[in-house]
């Protein structure tokens, strides 16, 4: 089994900008530059915008202009997202879960990709497409660090960024894995309530906290 190779993956590089990668709904294309802004001044330089709004592509291009910003798309369901998220200039792109179909698009791509894993077999799939640095979705729900700390014995050269169900609490049991480079989470950025503004101060110290976080 091979180790952490000693020159990182393009993917690897986006893994190990923060601890955490925020993963964000933007509902309201007015709200992504405050947003990403913050979040970017708190630490948090690479930023997933799920592909699950109508202006999550524009959001994408108006993130990209924040200097510093390193911007994936997120809920990548098919080769169709993957083409329109890599047009709109995506750096990185996540799949919530892997179908041979995707997983074959992604690997052609070139792009730097986090698969969605959430067990054996769709790590095994993973690995088969070349895959070696994958997202662990959803994490808390498919078991927790203990399913995790399971998963390094047979596959010990994979690397992980466990998404779903992690705060700013829970966090650092999940970075204190070695198989894991970094987790995503949404809890930097709460929910804005229609006809609000994001709260920057709120986002940025979320972010800061989250940036400070040990792995
Ligand atoms: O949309 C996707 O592509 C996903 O994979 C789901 C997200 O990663 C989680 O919804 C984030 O989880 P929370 O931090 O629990 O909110």
């Amino acid at each position: 089994m091979t180790e952490l190779s000693p020159i990182p993956s393009p993917v690897e590089r986006v893994m190990m900008l923060a601890p955490v990668i925020p993963v964000l709904v933007i509902d309201d294309l007015d709200h992504a530059l405050p947003i990403a802004e913050a979040l970017v001044a708190g630490g948090l330089p690479a930023l997933e915008v799920t592909l699950r709004t109508p202006c999550a592509i524009d959001a994408i291009k108006v993130m990209k202009q924040v200097p510093g910003a390193v911007v994936g798309a997120g809920t990548v369901l098919n080769p169709d997202d993957l083409g329109r998220a890599l047009d709109a200039g995506a750096e990185f792109i996540v799949s919530p879960g892997l179908t041979p179909k995707l997983g074959e698009a992604m690997a052609r791509s070139g792009a730097p990709i986090l698969p969605g894993t959430a067990n054996a077999a769709d790590i095994m799939l993973a690995l088969e497409l070349g895959f070696t640095r994958l997202k662990f979705f959803p994490a808390v729900a498919s078991g927790g660090t203990p399913a995790l700390k399971a998963i390094a014995g047979p596959f010990a050269s994979v690397r992980f960024c466990p998404t779903g169900g992690i705060t700013q609490d829970t966090a650092p049991e999940w970075l204190a894995l070695p198989n894991v480079l970094c987790v995503g989470g949404s809890w930097m950025v709460p929910k804005i309530e229609a006809g609000q503004r994001p709260d920057t101060a709120q986002i940025e110290r979320r972010a800061r906290a989250a940036a400070g976080l040990a792995r």
